[in-house]
């Protein structure tokens, strides 16, 4: 797990650490990671000597880092120069540390540019960006070619703690940070600005709170946490999975919940409903039944993609909630919910419940779009139903209801495509069924799912299916699950 933290945290931290330090020391400390990277950079472009690199300088201490970068560069024999959004406020000391260095200030853009580094704003950010720097980076976006682009700390004109990008930002092909990650890294329309994100430990970590504003999981997560069978266990023990979507009008969506189950841990899946005779023919080892409640004993139910929104498929959602098993909602489940009159039902439950909406179904859900800040949006609604809430998107979001959040840095543009949501669904339930905490099996099957999505795109455009398939390479691949037979040694 990575941890993110807020500017507070990080202001905190640092703080904290520098009444131990020399003055000025963590900025030395990053602007060394950062020169290091430009370095590597310019290498791979070509060469370091003679490179051609321009400074965006801002008013604050991001504009001294790229200062004091471009100084220890410029040492190395790059040229240099340095274009001042507010040249009365730009860092004094790394100024002259740059000018000692044989670097300058410069008048205008120069014509041949090796490496923009964007120091025009970090963690001090405000708001969209105005004044000189926006039309600095009105101007760099302009450039045509279009030069490599570090950002130092973050990409300017994101909104650091919320990862919106609320008017012209910079689009960083790099961004050096400090310390740790924020949310402007991960989170929202700002972390694909972010490009790759490389951290530079200055010494903050030990300074930062246990509790992070948001995790972003790891591959170690995935293999620690994904329910493996053992020597002892049967097809009961592992989890049995209800699925409850799909209508002899949408049967397409029972088939697509039901491939993402069976690519799950549980060791039984269970559908029950209208499309009840259509899926066996399909999925062969799937026990059918036309309703929730003739479906027999399960750990976990998925209800809501394909269901409709008639009496009937109200009917079978209320079996579900009142199921004393973990549940999932999606889709028809979700619009079934908005109405109110099954609210009630849904606070009243004991076993955790998993809401995915998409954006319109959080809107619907929670009377209103979920806004700039993804995480607080899915925070709210956690709080609100008592529930995990998987907020989907390019980065999608898991939220619990005690605040708990992270997010997924795997997705994929490719799975924006219909069905693939049923998918994400059937495994997410598949995973409840198998035992691992709702907030873990949120973050284990967006993870699973997006990197299932990368790799069906690496075959060509992208459907449901192909997600589906997908799945079961890739979390063989993540959990290290053994492929065959070992080899028997002869005594
Ligand atoms: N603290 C530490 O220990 C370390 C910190 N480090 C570095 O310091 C960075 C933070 O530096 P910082 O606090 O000086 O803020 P920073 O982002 O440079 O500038 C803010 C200024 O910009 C302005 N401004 C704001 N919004 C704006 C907008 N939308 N559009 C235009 N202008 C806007 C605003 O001025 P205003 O005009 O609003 O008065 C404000 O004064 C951090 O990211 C990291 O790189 C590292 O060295 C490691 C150690
Ligand atoms: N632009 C995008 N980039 C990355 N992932 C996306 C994008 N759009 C959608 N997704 C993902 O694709 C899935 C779509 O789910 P959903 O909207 O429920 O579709 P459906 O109802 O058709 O199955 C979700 O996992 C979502 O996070």
């Amino acid at each position: 797990m990575r941890p993110v933290y807020r500017v507070a945290q990080v202001r905190a931290a640092e703080s904290a650490l520098m009444a131990t330090l020399p003055p000025g020391t963590l900025m030395q400390r990053a602007a060394a990671g950062l020169a290091r990277r430009c370095a590597v950079t310019l290498r791979d472009q070509g060469g370091v000597y003679a490179s051609r690199v321009v400074l965006l300088v801002g008013p604050g201490d991001n504009g001294g880092d790229a200062l004091y970068a471009g100084a220890k560069l410029a040492r190395q024999g790059v040229q240099v120069g340095a274009l001042l959004s507010d040249p009365k406020r730009a860092h004094a000391e790394g100024l002259a540390a740059l000018r000692a260095a044989g670097g300058r200030v410069l008048p205008d853009w120069p014509r041949r540019i090796d490496l923009v580094v964007d120091g025009l704003l970090g963690i001090g950010a405000t708001g969209a960006l105005r004044g000189t720097a926006l039309t600095l980076a009105e101007q760099l976006a302009a450039l045509d070619p279009r030069p490599t682009v570090i950002a130092v700390d973050v990409a300017s004109g994101v909104g650091v703690d919320t990862g919106d990008v609320p008017g012209t930002a910079v689009r960083a092909d790099v961004t050096v940070t400090f310390g740790c990650l924020k949310p402007a890294h991960v989170v929202g329309p700002a972390a694909v600005l972010a490009g790759q994100v490389e951290l530079v430990d200055i010494g903050i970590m030990p300074h930062l709170p246990a509790d992070p504003a948001l995790r972003v999981a790891d591959t170690a997560d995935l293999a620690a946490w994904w329910p493996q069978p053992g020597p002892i266990s049967d097809k009961y023990t592992r989890g049995v999975v209800g699925v409850a979507t799909g209508s002899a009008e949408y049967p397409g969506a029972a088939l697509l919940s039901l491939s993402g189950a069976l690519a799950g841990p549980a060791g039984l899946v269970r559908y029950a409903g209208s499309a009840h005779e259509l899926v066996v023919p399909a999925h062969p080892s799937v026990i059918a039944a036309p309703r929730v409640a003739d479906a027999g004993r399960v750990q976990a139910w998925v209800c809501g993609s394909g269901l409709g929104t008639d009496e009937r498929a109200a009917g079978e959602l209320r079996s579900v909630l009142a199921a004393p098993v973990p549940v999932l909602l999606d889709a028809d489940a979700i619009t079934l919910l908005v109405d109110g009159s099954m609210s009630g039902e849904l606070r009243r439950r004991d076993a955790p419940t998993v809401l995915t909406p998409h954006d319109r179904e959080y809107a619907r859900l929670a009377g209103e779009h979920p806004g700039a800040d993804r995480v607080a949006a899915a925070q709210k609604l956690a709080a609100w139903t008592r529930s995990v809430v998987l907020l989907k998107g390019d980065r999608t979001v898991v939220a619990g209801p005690s605040g708990e959040a992270w997010v997924n840095p795997t997705g994929t543009p490719a799975l924006a495509t219909g069905g693939t949501g049923d998918v994400l669904s059937g495994l997410l339930g598949s995973l409840l069924a198998g035992g691992l905490p709702p907030i873990r099996a949120a973050v284990a099957a967006a993870y699973a799912h997006g990197l299932a999505g990368r790799l069906a795109a690496t075959t060509g455009p992208v459907t449901a299916v192909d997600v589906a398939a997908a799945l079961r390479p890739t979390i063989a691949s993540l959990t290290h699950a053994p492929i065959g037979v070992a080899p028997v040694r002869p005594r």
